[in-house]
């Protein structure tokens, strides 16, 4: 199982800073939505710059205009990009032939949609390179959260995807027995009082 770090953060140096020290213990770096939105994708340039061994993740959120969305951050230097699965099956089609021309692909973020079961089987036959299983950081706040509902959906789903919502060194066991293909962790990492040390024992925690 891979691991993503997400970072959450608002500046490209915080990022650049972040990406650092963790790099060498994940395989994805993810230049969160906050992160695209407030520094732009310029972000996401200086990152790859600085790390090209490892997979960019553009997390774009898109919901409209996928073609064109998707085809700005791949030129920007993002591996993968996310759309939304609240979006029109075309906005999603639209990615995907962004993600060919560049050789690269779109991971479908399913963020409140209700059956994500249903959805990432439709959205991995329309040319996903996988699904996110996500519960955002609001749905987080909700009292009573746990990621045993992600895990459920993406064991049922058969099909590739990620696990995001609070993932940490306490769940990431449960979520590599769920099958899953990446485990996300932002504030687990980001929020840690020592980044690097938190990113060496959830990769110590995996396999
Ligand atoms: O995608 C995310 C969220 O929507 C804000 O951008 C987070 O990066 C994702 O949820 C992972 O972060 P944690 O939940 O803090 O692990």
């Amino acid at each position: 199982m891979k691991l993503q770090v997400a970072m959450d953060l608002l500046t490209t140096e915080a990022a650049l800073e972040l990406a650092g020290q963790v790099a060498e213990y994940v395989d994805i770096i993810e230049l969160g939505t906050p992160l695209i939105k407030a520094a732009g994708l310029s972000a996401v340039t200086a990152i790859k710059k600085a790390h090209p061994d490892k997979i960019v993740f553009a997390d774009m959120k898109t919901m409209d205009a996928g073609e064109l969305e998707a085809d700005i951050a791949f030129k920007a230097g993002a591996d993968l990009v996310t759309i939304l699965g609240t979006a029109d099956d075309s906005t999603i089609a639209g990615g995907v032939k962004a993600a060919k021309a560049h050789n690269k692909g779109i991971v479908v973020d399913l963020i409140g949609v209700a059956d994500k079961v249903t959805r990432a089987k439709e959205v991995r036959a329309l040319g996903a390179k996988f699904v996110e299983m996500h519960a955002g950081l609001d749905e987080q706040a909700k009292p009573g959260y746990d990621l045993n509902g992600l895990l459920r959906a993406g064991e049922e789903a058969r099909v590739p995807f990620s696990v995001a919502g609070g993932v940490n060194l306490t769940t990431i066991e449960a979520v590599q027995r769920a099958g899953a293909d990446v485990a996300v962790a932002g504030g687990a990492i980001y929020g840690a009082a020592d980044p690097a040390l938190a990113a060496k024992q959830l990769r110590a925690a995996i396999s």
